[in-house]
């Protein structure tokens, strides 16, 4: 059987693998990350999930390689991984009382087959004071995490609700990994 591999640095994604119960190793992509703002978003992210896949792949040419990239977005803007505190900050001031989209990008990759799809959350947050925001930023779980938090952490504390897959918010959507892997025998 072909050896699996996830293309991220990312523990989360690594955890999240984790609970599929299917044997994996990572090796980082480490590519440039920018995405073109003039395409339509779902595009670019499952682009850039493919792209990761695929640069893994280079490496592992028998493998199957699995790629994912997540987002935040809200009225139009895209919120990536935060720059430092201040900007975690600013992030977190245009999540606050309102609803925002996490959208997540997955592909699974071998030389026979090329699997791509993307997920689109929506997540909403209570209001946000500015001691909540200095607070949660200074705990560091903002540091490098799309729209500067993450849900499985301190974070779960200011979501009113989602309506997708909490793990594709996360960073993987693990039942969609485990559900294509099925098919192992055609990768
Ligand atoms: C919205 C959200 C994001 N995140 C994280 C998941 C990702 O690690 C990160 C988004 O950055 P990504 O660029 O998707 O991933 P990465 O650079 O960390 O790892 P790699 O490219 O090597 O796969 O934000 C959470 O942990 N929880 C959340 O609720």
């Amino acid at each position: 059987m072909k050896e699996l591999i996830l293309a991220s640095r990312s523990p989360r994604r690594r955890e999240l693998l984790q609970k599929c119960g299917i044997p994996f190793t990572a090796d980082a992509a480490d590519l440039d990350e920018t995405i073109n703002p003039d395409n339509p978003l779902q595009e670019e992210i499952q682009a850039l999930s493919f792209r990761k896949a695929e640069a893994v792949l280079k490496r592992h040419p028998d493998a199957i390689v699995i790629g994912s990239d997540t987002i935040v977005t809200i009225h139009g803007e895209v919120l990536g991984k935060p720059h430092d505190h201040e900007d975690a900050k600013r992030m977190l001031r245009e999540l606050s009382g309102t609803t925002h989209e996490v959208i997540t990008g997955l592909c699974i990759l071998s030389d026979r087959r090329n699997y791509q799809t993307v997920t689109v959350n929506q997540v909403s947050f209570f209001p946000l004071s500015e001691e909540e925001i200095s607070s949660y930023v200074e705990s560091g779980e903002a540091d490098d995490k799309a729209g500067a938090y993450g849900i499985q952490g301190l974070a779960a504390r200011y979501v009113k609700s989602i309506e997708g897959d909490f793990y594709s918010i996360m960073g993987l959507p693990v039942s969609l990994v485990y559900e294509e892997l099925k098919n192992r025998n055609s990768y």
